[in-house]
């Protein structure tokens, strides 16, 4: 896809073919529509027909991008998910690393994916994905996924949270980590995403850390709850309107202090 420098995008995950219609109602609204199964997980995979659907109803200009799980420490498997979520239509290929320990495993992982994405689809967009609350999980620290990203030749490094237990990204990794690990990204050559549990409230400091992608999916829900709720296309055109506002009043600050 084509990159608007110094704009945050927003990526949008339905759990269905049903949601990502809703999705399509307000497509002028986000950026990338992200297929997952939030009861496999916080990166739960879908199937690979509901990839396949969910390409089929987005708009064709709307990036399809696709989860490929909390995944283990099993570089083959995950590779091979990885080039079904591919076949299956999806451009932006994320892989949360939930079950590896160190930096070396992730890497081993997301070695795998890249090879077996690009080897199908080489202008696909891989992204390495960890979590911002890893301490409770015991998986790699979020502040090592710029590096773990760059050396195994992603195109973005994510940050998730694993427990959506209502805590949110700033609870675990406030937002002066969550700049250094944008700044780490960006020298690295590749582009920054944040998710969990972001809020419209969120949007002032994501913007101004310089995120490159927000991801979002409770917060569009109808009652804010990302499971039992159901996106609705209000609730993006509102996420997108105030997006944008911080997006003027940042542009409007830098201006007056240059
Ligand atoms: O990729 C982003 C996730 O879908 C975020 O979901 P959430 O906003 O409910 O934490």
């Amino acid at each position: 896809m084509r990159w608007k420098e110094a704009t945050l995008l927003l990526l949008i995950s339905p759990d269905s073919v049903e949601e990502a219609l809703d999705c399509a109602k307000a497509a002028e609204h986000l950026d990338i529509v992200d297929v997952k199964k939030p009861d496999e997980g916080s990166l739960g995979a879908n199937f690979p027909w509901v990839i396949r659907q969910i390409r089929d109803t987005v708009p064709a200009d709307k990036p399809v991008s696709a989860t490929v799980g909390d995944v283990p420490y099993k570089p083959g498997t995950v590779a091979q998910a990885a080039l079904g979520a591919t076949v299956s239509g999806a451009t932006y290929i994320k892989v949360g690393l939930y079950g590896c320990t160190t930096p070396e495993q992730a890497m081993d992982v997301m070695r795998g994916v890249v090879r077996a994405v690009k080897d199908y689809q080489p202008d696909a967009f891989v992204v390495a994905s960890g979590y911002a609350d890893a301490h409770r999980i015991g998986c790699v620290n979020p502040l090592a996924l710029p590096d773990i990203a760059r050396r195994s030749g992603c195109a973005a490094a994510m940050l998730d949270t694993a427990i959506k237990d209502g805590t949110r990204l700033f609870d675990h990794l406030p937002p002066e980590l969550c700049a250094e690990f944008v700044r780490q990204a960006h020298e690295a050559g590749l582009r920054a995403a944040l998710a969990g549990s972001v809020k419209a409230a969120d949007l002032g400091t994501l913007t101004r850390i310089g995120t490159d992608i927000v991801g979002v999916r409770g917060a569009v829900c109808e009652g804010g709850d990302r499971d039992a709720g159901r996106i609705q296309p209000q609730l993006v055109a509102a996420f997108r309107a105030e997006m944008d506002r911080h997006a003027r009043e940042y542009a409007a600050s830098v201006a007056t202090a240059g």
